[in-house]
């Protein structure tokens, strides 16, 4: 399979307007420092948790998208990329265990505000939006952590070898991951056609680049995580 292109089609004019907002969350400190393995153990603790419960509200999200889409193989794509999110999960619970918390504790811990504020957006735009309004909310999701992945793994500064997010790392590069990225940049090629995007663009870059905001908040509460430890 070919690494998927993220500087073309729709998606790559979505991506370019996002602007700097996209470099602050695919180059986010919290990034670096998972490449680095520098990244303080609370912080991870913090976003991974909170990660397990974004995942299905995502996984929700995905659901809704399904009931919008018109043609049956739009509908596989879609489950698929469903079923792609509920596979990240075990990585999380594997964690998760290592640092003896059950997966029951995780899915009863209380939600921060920035898990509420990105799930609940991109589940709103999905009930009030159409399938394109929703599946461009879910793009900086599905390819953006395509996109740090490979960087990731491809970048000198990363370090592999006794990196405690070394999993977290491959896992996101790995070529299951990538095809279901190249799936769901196909399906907004196909989607965006249908629908009309080159006439939308205006509200679907708010829209994109809303959801690429808070994706940098997300990891930003990871970070946070340690200053309030810290106090
Ligand atoms: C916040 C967030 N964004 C994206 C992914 C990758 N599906 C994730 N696990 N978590």
């Amino acid at each position: 399979m070919s690494t998927p292109r993220f500087d073309s089609g729709l998606y790559g004019q979505l991506r370019q307007q996002a602007g700097s907002a996209w470099q602050d969350y695919v180059a986010h400190p919290f990034v670096r420092q998972l490449g680095a393995g520098t990244l303080p153990a609370p912080a991870f603790h913090r976003y991974l948790t909170q990660d397990y419960l974004f995942l299905i509200h995502f996984a929700r999200a995905w659901a809704l998208l399904v009931s919008k889409l018109q043609t049956l193989p739009e509908m596989r794509t879609a489950t698929a990329a469903l079923n792609a999110i509920v596979n990240e999960l075990p990585l999380h619970v594997g964690y998760c265990a290592s640092w003896g918390l059950s997966e029951s504790e995780i899915a009863h811990q209380p939600e921060a505000a920035e898990t509420m504020n990105y799930t609940r957006y991109v589940l709103d735009i999905g009930h009030t939006g159409d399938a394109l309004e929703l599946l461009v909310a879910l793009m900086p999701c599905v390819a953006g952590y395509a996109e740090i992945g490979l960087h990731l793994l491809h970048d000198a500064a990363t370090v592999l070898e006794n990196n405690p997010y070394a999993s977290w790392i491959r896992n996101y590069g790995d070529r299951d991951y990538l095809a279901s990225v190249q799936a769901a940049l196909n399906l907004l090629e196909t989607v965006g056609q249908q629908s009309g995007a080159e006439s939308r663009l205006t509200r679907l870059s708010t829209i994109f680049t809303t959801a690429t905001r808070l994706e940098s908040a997300f990891w930003q509460m990871g970070l946070n995580a340690v200053t309030a430890g810290a106090q």
